[in-house]
């Protein structure tokens, strides 16, 4: 078999999905506009490439054997008209600001995963949505269809995955800018960490600990021994692998003879909503080499995750499950324990990450579907607490989170309360965590790390 013969059995094989059930999928009124588009994804250059998947895998290798810390995070649904180079770039900017603090205080390389660069597409709980007596599909995020409620807007409109596809080119277009040419060296990020720091009134009680970085990178650069204080940073993308078209069209054959990858982004991850062992999103990452991420909320049953790592990790790679747990701070010390203990004794090397949002939402009075800081960050001190018990490594976080000054999440240093939601409530989907609240966490991370 040649090479061009090999990629293209790979690429084939990929397509197994499309004999199982695949949940969560819009309805698309038109089938021949969606095969155009589908052709035209499958021709378009790929948005990343093989060699970068396997760097993260590596990263992540480092991290599920205990040697590194994954910070993954961004927009719960990214938008279209949010591919603008100042909030991009100001959601890179939070992200190196955590890692910078939250790499001192584990004293180990923190891998950035943005939920960036594709994260276009949202499951629903219903897929429908009434106001007033008047029924239409949910919205599924912008890839396929628009959030406002009308008719045309809410037909999902395959025309949108050529969109997501420009939208995600044009945004790893600035991260990858941002990422080199020391736009983003340590200094500067610590910088930016001094204006939180002195600014907000949850960032002075971080004065020591921003003092202690600041002289450690003084140190490092005295030494002459650090590359990233000057150099580059490596930013990676991830988003959840759920509208199987739009994947699948951009998964090609790379790497070795008959494996192929979801060139959409580098990381993948399968929703709590989508991770149905026999289901088709589960059987199409079992096809692609990327590192894939497994949401689990504190239904998931240990047995059940232990068929899906067989199926997903049969070789037992470290770097290739991350598992995201996101139970809910009042589950959390219940749930985790048992799905680590069986996972551990399972020998799988597997990335653990605590995702504190999504087991934390509820509706205000208001209306407004919202988070609490404390209940964020309780479930994070929970799965601290359930891996030290255990003697597992606490990998990483993964947290919706925006770069901008929005007001959607209850409490933080600006202890924003019910009444202040409606006054920069903007997400499209789920509530996130503004700049200064991320921040925050970022220190209250590091220092319960550290054990104050
Ligand atoms: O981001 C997660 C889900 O898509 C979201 O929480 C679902 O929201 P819904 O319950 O409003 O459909
Ligand atoms: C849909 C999401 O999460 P989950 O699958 O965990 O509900 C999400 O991360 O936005
Ligand atoms: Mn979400």
């Amino acid at each position: 078999m040649t090479v061009a013969d090999s990629h293209l059995a790979a690429e084939l094989d990929a397509e197994s999905w499309r004999s199982m059930p695949a949940a969560q999928q819009p309805d698309w009124p038109d089938p021949v506009g969606l095969r155009r588009v589908v052709d035209e994804l499958r021709a378009a250059p790929p948005l990343v490439f093989p060699s970068e998947c396997d760097r993260l895998r590596s990263r992540l290798a480092v991290v599920a054997r205990g040697g590194g810390f994954l910070l993954q995070g961004g927009d719960c649904a990214e938008t279209f008209d949010g591919v603008s180079p100042a909030q991009v770039r100001a959601k890179l900017r939070t992200l190196a600001q955590m890692a910078l603090v939250i790499g001192y205080a584990c004293a180990a390389p923190v891998v950035k995963v943005g939920r960036i660069a594709g994260q276009y597409s949202k499951p629903r709980s219903s897929p429908t949505e009434t106001r007033d007596g008047r029924t239409l599909p949910s919205y599924r995020g912008d890839s396929v269809n628009g959030p406002e409620f009308g008719e045309q807007a809410r037909t999902p409109d395959p025309e949108r995955l050529l969109r997501m596809y420009h939208s995600s080119m044009a945004t790893l277009n600035v991260l990858r800018a941002f990422g080199g040419g020391g736009r983003s060296d340590l200094r500067r990020v610590h910088g930016w960490n001094e204006e939180f720091v002195s600014a907000s009134p949850s960032g002075k009680h971080y004065q020591r600990l921003w003092e202690e970085i600041g002289a450690a990178l003084g140190f490092m650069r005295s030494l002459g021994a650090a590359p990233e204080t000057v150099g580059e940073t490596e930013f990676f993308t991830s988003h959840e692998a759920l509208v199987l078209e739009y994947e699948s069209a951009l998964t090609h054959g790379g790497g070795r003879p008959g494996e192929a990858y979801d060139l959409s982004g580098h990381m993948v991850w399968i929703g709590e909503r989508t991770r149905r062992i026999d289901g088709a999103h589960v059987e199409f990452a079992s096809r692609i080499r990327n590192p894939i991420g497994i949401k689990l909320s504190a239904a998931a049953e240990p047995d059940e995750v232990l068929a899906l790592i067989d199926k997903l990790d049969p070789h037992r790679e470290p770097g290739r499950l991350t598992l995201i747990t996101r139970m809910g701070a009042q589950r959390v010390r219940a749930e985790l324990p048992a799905l680590v203990e069986k996972v551990t004794a399972a020998g799988a090397p597997v990335v653990w990450v605590c995702d504190p949002m999504h087991g934390n939402t509820f509706e205000a009075a208001n209306g407004y579907k919202t988070r609490r800081f404390d209940d964020v960050l309780d479930e994070l001190r929970g799965f601290l607490e359930v891996h030290r018990a255990l003697g597992t490594h606490p990998g990483g976080v993964h947290l919706e989170l925006t770069g901008d000054d929005v007001t959607e999440c209850l409490g933080g240093g600006d202890d924003i309360g019910p009444d202040d939601l409606p006054e920069r409530y903007r997400t499209a989907c789920d509530p996130r965590l503004n700049r200064s609240q991320a921040l925050d966490l970022a220190f209250r991370l590091a220092e319960m790390y550290r054990g104050a």
